[in-house]
Formats: C-alpha cells, structure tokens, sequence
C-alpha cells in the first residue's frame, strides 16, 4: 500500500476505487441531519418529557452509534443538570435505576453490546429510547418494552450514518428542555454540513479542497489528534474511528489540557526524532490540533505553548479551527471535514474505505 496523492485527482479512482460509495455517503450528511430530525419528531420523542426530567441520561452504543452519546454530552455542556454519560461495553453501570432514561443507539439495531445494556434498562425499570434500524431487534426490545423508539434509514455502515443516530437523541434533550436546539439549528447543522460537502467534493482539486489537503497531511505519519474543547474533543476521536475504520489507520487522540499531562511526551521521543514511513518529511508523528472559540482560557495558553514546543522540535503541526455560533455546528463542521479527510486518505492508499474486514473477522469468531 503506497500514499500516492494523485490518486486524490483522479476522478476515476475516487469513484471505481470507492465501490461502497463511502464518499457520497459522506456528502449525504446534512441530508441526514434533516431526516434524523424528522424522524424523531415523526416517533414523538416529545414523550420522554411526560415523565419529567429523569436523574441521569446513559447512552450505549458501539463505535460511530456511542459517538451519538459524546456529542449529546457536548451539545448540554458542563452546565447540564443532570450525568450524560456513554456505555460503550455489556453492562449498565450498577448506579442506573428507574429513574434514569437509557437510550439505546445501533445503526444495525443488532449491536450485541447494546442490545445487552437495552434488556438490563428494561429489567431494571428505566425509561428506555431506542434510535436504529426499523424492524431490527433493538426495535423489538422497545416495542415489547412500550418504550419510544425513532427507526431512521440507516443506509449502511453506522459510521456513515453517524446525523441519522444523533439528531433524535438531540430532539429527545431538547423535549426535555437540556438543551435549546430547534429546526433552525438542525437546519444551521445541515447548512454547515453542505458547505463542507462542496468545499471537499471529488472534483475539487487538492490545492483547494480542505478534506485532501486534510489527507494529505495525515498521510506517512502517525497523527495525534487534540481537541481544545469537549466538543473538539468529540470530533478528534470521530477522526481517529474514522482514520481506523475508513482508512485502516493508526491514530491517538485526546483532550486538552489532559494530553498535556502524557501524550505530549512524545515529541521527545523516537517517532518524533525519525521517520518510519521513509518519506521526506522526517518525522513519524504529527500534531493535528480542532481548536474551538470556546476554549479555556488556561487551555488557550497551554495549546499555544505546546504547539510552539511541538514546533521547535520539528513535529509537524496541523492546526483546524471550528466554525459556528452553537457547539453542535462547530463539531459538525470538524466532523464533515474529518469523514472527507478519512476517506481520502484510504483512496490515496487505494484502500476500499467501506468494508471493516478485521472487525468482521473478529465478530464471527466470537459467535462461534
Ligand atoms: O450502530 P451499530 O450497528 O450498533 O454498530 C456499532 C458499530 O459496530 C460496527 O458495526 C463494527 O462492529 C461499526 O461499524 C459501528 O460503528
């Protein structure tokens, strides 16, 4: 597999080199903004509030269905009145009781780690939402449990769907007044979206076409990625899933200030002293900062200083900032931009970006 960036301009390749149409599905995304939102008025989320406010919300969900979680958490804020928090395994933590709403997110609907957590929320008593495929088994545990569930039209890879899963838990805070959101915003979040949409399309060349250039710089080096917010840090590990899953790529992710506190350390090491891809950059590592406008201010001092320290050892340094007024466009934004940039850079490698065949391995040997 050799990094070859022409492969970036040739609309040939983009296409015949991307069978599982992951790049339309990426320009897809504020399309899915749009039906994610009516779906889950369509499926009247609004009745979660009857109950009122419950204790504390838990998100389950595996790979981009979870992400659903991290960006709710983000969207409410550290103002919000109650615990956001995201099951990524088996097991509802031993905390969760009936008074708390469990919402349940796959793609698939068929998700064995959420299907697991979605049966304890129902043996348990709490409120359970359920957002995934229609007529899955997710659908099944809902239904049997008289609980409200939002079916979206899931068109594939729940990464590639990633609008379609998180709109409704959005709608579903919003009805329980965690967070102001409205059609207006979701239709900002769209807007953003589309403009990130055109500004990466296939025939936008690379000198002008923000998710190649993205690519580009990934590409013979091992990123590290930062988010300078919580809600640049959603979108740092939705690129580092998305270089894993699209790409096939290794990355390490974190938030600041507490990469400051290891992960740094790096810059200091043999990945940052050689480069082992051989290229002509040499260096291995590379620093890619998502700042956001909303940063702390010790967080701002600590992101400049450290880029300078990461400069003066010759780590190379990519540095994107968020556009938008409400957290959500500023992650939308980071996020389209990343799902480009993932994608690109499997078809610079001439890798299929759709098929996940490790996972796919690994998942049929446990079934056994
Ligand atoms: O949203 P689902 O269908 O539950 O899938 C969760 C995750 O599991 C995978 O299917 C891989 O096992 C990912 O593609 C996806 O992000």
């Amino acid at each position: 597999m050799t990094w070859e960036p022409e492969r970036l301009d040739d609309q040939r390749h983009l296409s015949e080199g991307d069978p599982g149409g992951m790049l339309p599905a990426v320009a897809a995304s504020a399309a899915h903004v749009r039906t994610g939102y009516r779906a889950a008025i369509e499926a009247r989320v609004d009745r979660l509030a009857a109950q009122g406010r419950p204790r504390a919300i838990v998100v389950a969900g595996m790979g981009a269905s979870g992400i659903a979680g991290d960006i709710l958490a983000a969207v409410a804020g550290n103002g919000a009145p109650l615990p956001i928090v995201t099951v990524r395994s088996y097991q509802l933590p031993g905390w969760v009781g009936a008074t708390d709403l469990v919402i349940a997110v796959s793609g698939a609907g068929d998700t064995e780690e959420t299907l697991a957590v979605a049966t304890q929320a129902v043996r348990r008593g709490c409120t359970l939402l359920g957002v995934g495929a229609p007529g899955s088994p997710l659908e099944a545990i809902a239904t049997q449990a008289s609980a409200v569930y939002v079916p979206v039209p899931v068109t594939g890879a729940s990464r590639a769907d990633l609008w379609l899963l998180t709109v409704p838990l959005i709608v579903a805070a919003a009805a329980l007044r965690l967070v102001p959101a409205d059609a207006d915003l979701f239709e900002r979040v769209a807007k953003s979206l589309e403009d990130m949409a055109n500004r990466c399309r296939p025939s936008s060349e690379s000198f002008i076409n923000p998710g190649k250039a993205l690519a580009a710089d990934l590409a013979e080096t091992v990123p590290m990625i930062w988010g300078s917010s919580p809600s640049a840090a959603v979108a740092a590990y939705r690129l580092a899933c998305q270089l894993h899953t699209n790409a096939k790529y290794p990355a390490m992710w974190g938030e600041l200030p507490e990469v400051g506190h290891h992960q740094m350390e790096a810059f200091d090491g043999p990945m940052a002293e050689r480069d082992i891809f051989a290229d002509t950059s040499g260096r291995t590592l590379r620093l890619v900062v998502l700042r956001d406008v909303e940063e702390h201010p010790q967080v701002t001092r600590r992101r400049e200083a450290s880029l300078r320290l990461a400069r003066e050892r010759d780590v190379p340094v990519t540095e994107l900032l968020a556009e938008g007024t409400h957290p959500l466009e500023r992650m939308a934004g980071l996020i389209g931009l990343g799902d480009y940039a993932s994608t690109y850079l499997a078809l610079g490698y001439a890798i299929d970006p759709t098929p996940v065949s490790a996972i796919t391995e690994v998942k049929a040997r446990i079934s056994q």
